[in-house]
């Protein structure tokens, strides 16, 4: 299990697999620099950047999926850790960020369900909702994407949501690209979750 959590009562978590860019976009969120100990087969936490006055974080949670140099044992463990922290913490979890990589999530994603597996990915997005966490997938590295339109309607399916992926641009779809700071839409997508959970004195950490 991953310890001290710091007693929050608001999070943002942002999840995904390993390598998505998560701490690229923790650090433009947040604006800070964590070192991360990144070397694998290395334990591996959670990285929490908090507000005691407002009893508010982020968590970035350690990637889920491959993991070169990662024994398949160890990547279950974390995974399990990871669905535990969530269940745990899941009445204090505003938004849960699914991190993908727009590059490769469908080439993942179908890949895994031609092995009638349910991809990780996709069970993470059903696994907040289920637990009643307003989840926000920010596909990253559209840098590296030439048909977007495409790509985003594609992945929209794939998740179960009906395409043209737009109409999802509100409250759950946001492309962007962390490398550059490009995560305007993410803010925006993040800010109306904030206001919808009637925490508009939160709003400050989501907008730039
Ligand atoms: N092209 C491109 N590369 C990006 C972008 N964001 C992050 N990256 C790169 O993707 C790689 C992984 O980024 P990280 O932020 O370390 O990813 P992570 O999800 O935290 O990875 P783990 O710690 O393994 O879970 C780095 O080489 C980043 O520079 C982006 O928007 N575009």
């Amino acid at each position: 299990m991953f310890e001290h959590r710091p007693d929050r009562d608001a999070e943002i978590i942002l999840i995904g697999r390993s390598n998505v860019g998560k701490s690229t976009l923790m650090r433009e969120l947040t604006g800070h620099t964590f070192s991360t100990g990144k070397k694998p087969g290395v334990t591996r936490k959670p990285n929490h950047y908090d507000w005691n006055a407002e009893s508010f974080m982020f968590t970035d949670l350690p990637g889920f999926g491959f993991m070169s140099g990662v024994e398949k044992d160890m990547r279950e463990a974390i995974k399990t850790d990871i669905v535990h922290y969530i269940e745990d913490n899941a009445e204090k979890i505003l938004v849960g960020v699914l991190v993908v990589d727009g590059k490769s999530v469908i080439d993942i994603i179908d890949r895994h369900t031609n092995n009638d597996e349910i991809p990780h990915d996709v069970e993470m997005f059903y696994f907040l909702e289920e637990l009643g966490i307003p989840v926000v997938v920010a596909v990253n590295k559209m840098d590296k994407v030439d048909d977007k339109d495409e790509r985003l309607d594609e992945l929209c399916d794939r998740l179960g949501l009906y395409p043209p992926w737009q109409q999802w641009s509100d409250d759950t779809i946001a492309p962007i690209t962390a490398k550059r700071g490009q995560i305007t839409s993410l803010r925006e997508v993040l800010k109306h979750h904030l206001h919808e959970a009637k925490r508009d004195d939160l709003l400050k950490f989501v907008t730039k």
